[in-house]
């Protein structure tokens, strides 16, 4: 009788952000290897599913093969949701005092970070999506500036940037997503 011999899972990570590309390293590997391509793919308007089975469908289309591709949403619960899909241009727009001030009129500073990463076997496949979700509070910003709005975003008393790397990734909306991608490999893997 032959052992099966073990399939080293890789994905083909396609983003523009590097600071994405660097948590996804840190979490999957090295039981999945991950490479990257960095495309600024088009997003279209829709649902947080939408987007990313879009975004998913068009990088297996340009890339001609499997790929993994990740959509971040932060909705804001007084704001029905918004920003949302919408929050890179937000943030660039009006940066993290101008995210506050959405707030100043309501008392309800909570809101949602959303990750909807979604995997293609190839062009023509429909893609799966994997989604974590972490909820947390909007806060003047706290920490360092490298990535996005983590200095704004509080959870369990810190925010994202006052965090290590490891302590955000185990409790981040990307961890969470992507511990849903690993037992879904995984079970793929023993199939
Ligand atoms: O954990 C995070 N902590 C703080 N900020 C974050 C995080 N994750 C994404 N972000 C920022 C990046 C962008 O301003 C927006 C999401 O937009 P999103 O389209 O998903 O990202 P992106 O365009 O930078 O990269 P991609 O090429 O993968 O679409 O939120
Ligand atoms: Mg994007």
């Amino acid at each position: 009788m032959t052992t099966p011999t073990p399939v080293r899972h890789i994905v083909n990570f396609i983003t523009g952000n590097a600071n994405k590309l660097s948590e996804v390293k840190a979490i999957l590997e090295p039981a999945i290897q991950v490479e990257s391509k960095k495309l600024d793919l088009l997003e279209i308007q829709g649902t947080l599913e939408e987007v990313t089975l879009d975004k998913c469908r068009r990088a297996a289309d340009l890339v001609q093969g499997p790929v993994l591709v990740e959509d971040t949403c932060l909705c804001f619960n007084a704001l029905n949701g918004l920003p949302g899909p919408y929050i890179k241009w937000f943030l660039e727009s009006i940066g993290h005092d101008g995210l506050n001030n959405l707030l100043a009129a309501y008392e309800d500073k909570s809101a949602k970070a959303v990750c909807t990463f979604g995997y293609s076997p190839g062009p023509g496949h429909e893609p799966i999506l994997f989604q974590g979700i972490t909820g947390g509070k909007i806060v003047p910003a706290r920490g360092p500036t490298n990535f996005g709005w983590d200095p704004i975003f509080e959870y369990d008393g810190k925010t994202y940037a006052e965090m290590e790397k490891s302590e955000k990734n185990k409790i981040s909306h990307r961890g969470r997503a992507l511990t849903k991608l690993q037992e879904w490999f995984a079970r793929e893997m023993t199939a």
